[in-house]
């Protein structure tokens, strides 16, 4: 498997780094990205990481293993746009898997898919504070309930920047804020795309939900009928 990590050419020093939008530190830094699905996160992390690796510096971007829906090698967007990428069950297995001196020579760490890993806090703290690794976070804040999804928001108080995203409402076309799932499996860890989620404002998010709660208990009241009349 060809190494996900880019440049492959060159590893500049992180000191002679100069970036000019952001604030150059000899500690890390952590860049945290939110919003609801098709809002652009993965979109964002990957230009920033490309635009970091146009600058010499050397990147990487880890995934949860847990999203398979283009393959485990890459990382890819609603509309294709493609990055090879470290797919992994946790963070803690990331400087093992790339090795050590990969590791230390990395500048920045991208991560997708933060919702799913339960180690995100401590990668974070460790990668940045202790290593000097500008980590980007790109995650899912809320769930389709919109209750706190993972460790997302545990990483806020970590962070020097947070960016939240919109998509567009599906139903109207105003910003979207929230992720409405249509089928009605009620497990939080769901993969799926646009055949299960969509992007809603709070109105339809709010309408849509009474639909699909009013559909589930039918269904729900439906079945209670049929098994009592066998
Ligand atoms: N309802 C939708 N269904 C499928 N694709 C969408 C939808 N809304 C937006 N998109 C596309 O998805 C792109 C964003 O994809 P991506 O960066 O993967 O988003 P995220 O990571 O936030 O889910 C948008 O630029 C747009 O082209
Ligand atoms: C809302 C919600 C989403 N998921 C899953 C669905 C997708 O596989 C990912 C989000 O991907 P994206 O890059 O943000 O489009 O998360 C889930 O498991 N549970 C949910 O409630």
């Amino acid at each position: 498997m060809p190494s996900p990590t880019l440049p492959i050419t060159s590893i500049p020093s992180r000191q002679s780094h100069t970036d000019t939008t952001q604030s150059s530190s000899p500690c890390g830094e952590i860049h945290v990205i939110v919003g609801p699905m098709f809002a652009g996160k993965t979109t964002t992390l990957l230009r920033r990481i490309q635009a970091e690796s146009n600058n010499g510096r050397t990147a990487a971007v880890i995934k949860s293993s847990k999203d398979t829906r283009y393959g485990l090698d890459s990382i890819v967007t609603h509309d294709g746009m493609k990055l090879p990428c470290w797919p992994l069950a946790n963070l803690s297995s990331f400087r093992q898997k790339i090795g050590t001196d990969a590791y230390d020579q990395l500048d920045v760490i991208g991560i997708d898919e933060a919702q799913f890993f339960e180690d995100l806090y401590d990668f974070c703290c460790e990668a940045a504070d202790h290593d000097g690794k500008t980590v980007i976070v790109a995650g899912l804040d809320g769930d389709y309930l919109r209750r706190s999804f993972g460790s997302v928001l545990d990483i806020i108080p970590l962070a020097n920047s947070v960016m939240k995203l919109t998509a567009r409402c599906e139903l109207c076309g105003k910003r979207a804020l929230f992720t409405l799932r249509k089928t009605d499996e009620t497990q939080t860890e769901l993969i799926g795309g646009a055949d299960v989620y969509m992007p809603v404002c709070r109105q339809h998010y709010v309408s849509g939900q009474v639909v699909i709660e009013t559909a589930r208990s039918v269904l729900e009241s439906k079945k209670l009928q049929c098994g009592s009349c066998t």
